[in-house]
């Protein structure tokens, strides 16, 4: 049991994944998790956030003592530090002399490796996809690199190039995007990602391109958990019923989905809306029926995917009529129309009496929206 609301099961062709352990309600939140690893994004970004707890560093902030590269918001913060082997590769730039794209999963590897063993063990127990990696992420090479950046008295037991490689599996089926706050001038696949994090128990929720819940991070929120996930029901769920997240943004077309889907995560999508989508014609599933049909996706951060991938609006391809697009009510419902936004919506907590807030949130530009604004005002026709 996770919580009270959730537990775990194997579910036949889709590994574990986290079951309704009772009726949920819309806007509940149903997990509240802190990360068990969380890495900066980028080497460049470091010196814009605290290295403890990855608030942004507005006033002048105290450099790490080690590698004066980190630099930490508070004295609580700079006693509680950083990962030692990160401190040890920033130290003298080392890390700065790594390709670009190598850098990220050296932040990972590093912060991974500097994990004590017990949580070690955790991340190895997560699931990771039978993909090959991508070429930047070449293990051997990596674990070549993690040797000449760190000096061998720090080297864990273990690290070895099979655990660098299994550390990297699990890294990119399991981490989540904790964003920098959304800037509405910037298109959605150039929003940028301040730190990955990977979750325990949220990362055992499964996909669906039609969710029933949708994640939250408030990394620059006062007080403690800043860097907690949080995971709220979209509508009513009922017991037994699987919980289950949209791995990118909702808008994403199918041919762009199912591609995702089985590069990064192995497996082709067979959810209701996929299977709908599945039937509708090539021109259909194009952007729209504007003719362009280019199969290209950006590199992506979780919830990236280049322009030509998104829906332009609900129905969009789909021909139009209900038996189309049965799916438009939770397009019109959930989808953020903020500019280019296009997060999820998800209804704020149940009140304290228990009726619904009415009130929904976006979870990528922090939009707040009035049920009336959202929706012809009726109660969800989503409950499952
Ligand atoms: C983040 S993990 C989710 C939890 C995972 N099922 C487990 O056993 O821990 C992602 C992996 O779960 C599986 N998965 C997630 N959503 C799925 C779906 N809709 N259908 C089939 N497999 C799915 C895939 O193997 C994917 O690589």
């Amino acid at each position: 049991m996770i919580g009270n609301a959730l537990r775990a099961a194997d579910l036949s062709g889709r590994g574990r994944g986290l079951l309704a352990a009772r009726s949920i309600r819309e806007g509940e939140v149903i997990l509240t998790e802190s990360p068990l690893v969380i890495y900066p994004a980028s080497l460049g970004s470091i010196p814009s956030f605290c290295s403890a707890c990855f608030r942004s560093l507005s006033a002048p902030a105290s450099p790490c003592p080690s590698c004066r590269a980190a630099a930490f918001c508070s004295p609580a913060c700079a006693a509680a530090s950083h990962p030692r082997l990160l401190c040890a590769a920033l130290s003298g730039g080392k890390l700065a002399s790594a390709t670009e794209p190598h850098q990220e999963p050296l932040l990972f590897l590093l912060s991974a490796y500097s994990l004590q063993e017990p949580s070690l063990r955790v991340l190895l127990s997560l699931s990771s996809a039978p993909t090959p990696p991508p070429s930047q992420q070449d293990p051997a090479s990596l674990h070549a690199m993690m040797v000449a950046l760190v000096p061998p008295s720090m080297l864990p037991q273990g690290f070895s190039p099979d655990l660098t490689a299994a550390l990297l599996a699990k890294d990119r089926t399991n981490s989540f995007s904790i964003m920098e706050p959304y800037r509405p001038e910037v298109s959605q696949e150039l929003q940028k990602a301040r730190a990955y994090a990977v979750y325990p128990q949220a990362s055992r929720l499964n996909h669906d391109c039609l969710p029933n819940a949708c994640h939250f991070d408030y990394p620059d929120m006062p007080g403690p958990g800043n860097t907690d996930i949080v995971v709220r029901a979209l509508h009513d769920i009922t017991e037994g019923r699987e919980v289950c997240i949209s791995y990118f943004a909702a808008n994403w077309q199918y041919k762009h989905r199912q591609l995702r889907l089985l590069e990064d995560y192995g497996f082709p999508c067979e959810c209701e809306r996929c299977q709908v989508e599945s039937k509708w014609t090539l021109d259909d599933n194009n952007d729209g029926g504007n003719g362009d049909d280019d199969d290209t996706m950006e590199e992506e951060e979780e919830g990236d995917c280049g322009d030509d991938g998104m829906e332009q609006e609900e129905g969009d391809g789909g021909g139009g009529s209900e038996d189309d697009f049965p799916h438009a009510y939770f397009f019109v419902r959930y989808l953020c129309d903020q500019g280019d936004c296009y997060g999820m919506l998800a209804p704020l907590p149940p009140l304290l009496n228990g009726e619904p807030s009415h009130v929904f949130e976006c979870n990528v530009c922090g939009h707040l929206k009035k049920e009336d604004d959202v929706s012809d005002g009726g109660d969800s026709s989503m409950a499952d």
